[in-house]
């Protein structure tokens, strides 16, 4: 069932990502330019779809590693003073993941939807992220510093391949372009600022040992001892995102202008079988949700979170993730609802809903 208020939505969407304008450098420079508060990047009157055309198509100047992490993926210089991100493509939309929530290689189509789905959730601290197919051998070598060409290596079938530099990088683990000559990626536009970073009270211990939020039942109580609400809210609400696209690698986390950045979303989409519900510790535990949070997971009920998301990612004709991935968003976001009903039963919606600030 579809409700008149879902339509406004969509439509105001619609109106962020339909832009047929690529005109590159006045976008980058309404980016070069953008001082608000409330967003990361600008994203209205088709900002946002002018980005991804932006990045979708920008002649690239110079291609360097990115060391930082343990990922393999690639800096970009584009024409015009913006940088991206680019995390190459390791998998087909149907491989499957199996193992802890954290396994695998990245996957670029969830920084790519992810993206979309916090768009659509009104979560606007994530950067623009786009599929983008790269020549290799027109737009990367050409470009490529001398620390990049020292981390490529020929394969067998006598095709350049890259095995970058990262903590997991490996000589042997390679991405190399496809029949087209190309290489395929999530092409994530970077943030040139300085930004925090924290450890995330939830994160997982990458080992046997359990965590504190994995055995204290009041352990979201230490939490409200060194973070404010603001910041658990913001907390709870990339838990939410995160738990839709089953993303278990939230280590830490960035803060820029007094918000919790939504960085680093390639551990989603890895097994459409799977709900992990402890990604949604942070609600269950505190039980604490934002208004408006409540609001827009009320206002995408019925089916429509996924469809928009089809919807706006069609303008760039690419196809996100499969069949399969968007049922099990739409079951994860029952679960989420179905959640907060249990923290609301549990201390009345009065102590539950909060305000942001
Ligand atoms: N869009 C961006 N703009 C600027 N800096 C970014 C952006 N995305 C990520 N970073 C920074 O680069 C670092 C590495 O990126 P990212 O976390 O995506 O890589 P990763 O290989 O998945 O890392 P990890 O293995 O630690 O999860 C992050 O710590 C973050 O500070
Ligand atoms: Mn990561």
């Amino acid at each position: 069932m579809k409700f008149e208020h879902q339509d406004s939505v969509q439509n105001n969407l619609i109106s962020l990502f339909n832009s047929s304008s690529t005109n590159i450098e006045s976008i980058w420079h309404t980016i070069e330019n953008w001082a608000d508060n409330e967003s990361l990047f600008p994203y209205k009157n088709g900002s946002s779809g002018q980005i991804l055309q932006a990045l979708r198509t920008a002649k690239i100047k110079l291609v360097d590693n990115a060391p930082k992490g343990t990922q393999l993926k690639l800096l970009i210089a584009l024409e015009g003073e913006q940088k991206l991100y680019f995390k190459p493509k390791r998998y087909n939309l149907t491989d499957m993941i199996k193992g802890n929530v954290y396994a695998g290689f990245d996957r670029h189509n969830s920084e790519v939807l992810t993206y979309y789905l916090a768009m659509v959730l009104n979560y606007k601290w994530i950067a623009p992220s786009v599929i983008r197919r790269i020549h290799f051998y027109k737009d990367i070598l050409p470009h490529a510093t001398a620390g990049l060409s020292q981390t490529m290596t020929k394969s067998e079938k006598g095709s350049t391949c890259i095995y970058g530099k990262c903590y997991y990088c490996k000589a042997n683990d390679t991405v190399c372009p496809n029949s087209k000559g190309e290489i395929e990626g999530a092409a994530i536009l970077y943030l040139d600022k300085r930004f925090q970073m924290h450890k995330s009270p939830w994160r997982r211990s990458y080992s046997k040992k359990k965590m504190g939020w994995e055995t204290d039942n009041d352990f979201c109580k230490k939490v409200t001892l060194t973070l404010n609400t603001k910041r658990i809210l913001n907390l709870i609400d990339i838990s939410i995102i995160d738990f839709l696209v089953q993303n278990g690698d939230r280590h830490r986390y960035e803060v820029y202008k007094g918000q919790v950045l939504l960085m680093d979303n390639g551990k989603g989409l890895g097994n459409p079988m799977a709900d992990e519900m402890d990604i949604l510790a942070p609600l269950y535990q505190c039980c604490i949700l934002s208004h408006s949070t409540w609001q827009t997971l009320e206002s995408v009920s019925g089916g429509s979170l996924t469809e928009t998301i089809k919807l706006l990612s069609s303008f760039h004709g690419e196809q996100l993730a499969t069949e399969d991935h968007y049922r099990a968003i739409e079951r994860r976001l029952l679960k989420v609802y179905a959640t907060v009903q249990y923290c609301i039963e549990k201390l009345g919606s009065a102590k539950v809903f909060k305000n942001k600030r």
